[in-house]
């Protein structure tokens, strides 16, 4: 795989989700009744990033949960790769709240709606919005992300590279040839 581009270097993508946490408060008018439900390895750090964000301007932090969601290749159809919910990992009730899910990147939307289910079978959300820092387009799914970092148009033979400190050691996104 070689490397293209930069699209976010640390500063970047910390003033980013300064917004999305502005914005997150914004669209909600204050954070009342908000949880924060981080998709498997990037999605967390990233939702406990925003926690503490919302945590400086409203003066106390949201609750965390996570979400393991891996792809699987489905031997019947070479082409695409199925999401499989792995476990859900949210210790407060989500019954009449509003999760928000929090992952990286956002591509086919498979993933969002593997994140989806997973919620709605643990319980009742009063509603479900969506934060990425990243969307690449080529959605398969009528998914469209409610707080975006940035957009990012790609080719389907490129790849976005989300790199988090809390994973990688490293912060950055950047783009990637197949
Ligand atoms: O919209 P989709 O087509 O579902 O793609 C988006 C998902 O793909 C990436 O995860 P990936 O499976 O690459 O795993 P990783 O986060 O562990 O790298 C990314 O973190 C999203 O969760
Ligand atoms: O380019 C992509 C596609 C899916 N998931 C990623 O993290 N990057």
């Amino acid at each position: 795989m070689e490397f293209k581009a930069q699209i976010l270097d640390e500063k970047a993508i910390d003033r980013t989700l300064t917004r999305l946490a502005h914005e997150i408060i914004e669209k909600n008018k204050g954070i009342d009744n908000l949880v924060l439900v981080g998709i498997k390895s990037r999605g967390v750090p990233l939702a406990n990033r925003l926690s503490n964000k919302i945590a400086t301007i409203e003066g106390r932090p949201l609750k965390v949960g996570s979400l393991d969601i891996t792809m699987y290749r489905d031997d019947l159809s070479l082409k695409s790769y199925q999401p499989d919910v792995k476990g859900l990992d949210v210790d407060f009730e989500i019954d009449g709240k509003v999760v928000i899910l929090v992952d990286d990147v956002i591509y086919t939307g498979r993933t969002v709606r593997a994140a989806m289910d997973a919620i709605i079978d643990y319980g009742r959300p009063a509603s479900i919005q969506l934060a990425v820092l990243v969307d690449r387009g080529h959605r398969e799914l009528p998914i469209r992300p409610d707080y975006v970092g940035k957009n990012v148009p790609t080719s389907s033979k490129e790849i976005v590279k989300v790199k988090v400190l809390e994973v990688d050691d490293f912060n950055e996104v950047a783009i990637y040839q197949k």
